[in-house]
């Protein structure tokens, strides 16, 4: 009888790979089909590869898009980082959202290439590592917040109109102080004019009320994320959730959540006991991180660049969406 010895997980090697989401103004991001003679050949991928010895991680995914596609990055962001298990390898794929570019897209090694929208992705089949990504590509770089109790509810609701008229497609009810029916009603109006806009809305910490009111999920406080241990239906619409520190970031990932928020960047009226994370600390707690991260605290509008630049998602805001 032989005896196969595994290797203990420490040592299982993991394979860095880059991958490209090269994106268009109008949101279309490029497929590219594996050639033939590769694992999973005539799956679809995010353009890139493996990371070479001694290169750093924008240096491969430069090499990488100009090998097989002819074009020079001129301006990348890091985004999301999973590793997955294949039965070949372990791989650790670094995504990059590729926004500027130069030269003319020609696949180089004979592969097929397709523009998709995230709303309908028409390839199939795609790498098995890539579900939770595409899903990614469907969350906005804008996440809004209510501040009904502070602003009453006529300008909340005056200015959440104002705000999906100008293109705002996510956002979360918090509105910690109001009463049960009072709430209700006020969700019920938001969730119709939002799904006018084909906008979706998460009610924050209440998943029976989000069920009830035909919103599109629930966000999870901080401390729901830490008491719980699966996702509230995972049947039913996105989770989000609060994070400030890497313990409820990992608590999340393994919860398997659609996104976060990580926060506070700055000092706000609404966390004063928080101490800011400021944005080099925000980027280091994400780097590597699974799942679609949004800045929140202190922010604004112009913020939303330097936000994806550390590797977020996006920016949350409750003041100055509108
Ligand atoms: N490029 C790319 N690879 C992905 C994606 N998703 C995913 O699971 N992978 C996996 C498949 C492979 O196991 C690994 C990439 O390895 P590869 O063989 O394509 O790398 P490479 O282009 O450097 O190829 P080679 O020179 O080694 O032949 O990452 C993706 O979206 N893009």
């Amino acid at each position: 009888m032989s005896h196969i010895t595994l290797p203990s997980p420490e040592f299982i090697p993991i394979v860095e790979v880059v991958a490209a989401v090269i994106l268009q103004p109008d949101g279309r991001f490029l497929l590219a089909q594996r050639p033939k003679g590769k694992v999973y050949s005539g799956y679809w991928e995010f353009p890139g590869g493996k990371v070479e010895s001694g290169e750093s991680l924008l240096y491969a995914l430069e090499r990488e898009l100009w090998e097989e596609l002819g074009i020079h990055v001129r301006y990348a962001q890091p985004w999301i980082s999973r590793t997955f298990t294949y039965a070949h390898a372990t791989v650790r794929l670094h995504f990059f959202r590729v926004v500027e570019w130069e030269g003319k897209l020609i696949p180089r090694e004979m592969q097929a290439v397709s523009w998709q929208m995230p709303q309908e992705i028409a390839v199939s089949p795609i790498l098995p590592a890539n579900g939770p990504i595409l899903q990614a590509l469907l969350l906005p770089p804008l996440y809004a917040i209510t501040t009904a109790s502070e602003i009453g509810i006529e300008s909340a609701l005056q200015r959440i109109d104002l705000a999906l008229q100008n293109g705002l497609r996510l956002l979360q009810i918090r509105e910690k102080q109001m009463e049960k029916d009072k709430l209700r009603e006020f969700a019920e109006k938001i969730i119709a004019l939002a799904h006018l806009h084909q906008a979706k809305v998460l009610i924050n910490s209440d998943a029976e009320l989000a069920r009830e009111t035909g919103a599109d999920g629930v966000h999870l406080t901080s401390a729901q994320l830490m008491e719980i241990s699966c996702r509230p239906d995972p049947e039913y619409g996105l989770c989000g959730a609060s994070c400030h520190n890497a313990e409820e970031l990992y608590a999340a990932e393994l919860l398997r959540l659609d996104f976060v928020v990580l926060g506070p960047i700055q000092s706000t009226l609404s966390h004063p006991g928080l101490p800011p994370l400021g944005w080099r600390k925000f980027a280091s707690i994400i780097r590597d991180y699974p799942l679609p991260v949004y800045a929140l605290g202190g922010l604004s509008s112009e913020d939303l660049v330097i936000a994806q630049e550390m590797g977020a998602q996006g920016i949350a805001m409750m003041r100055g969406v509108a």
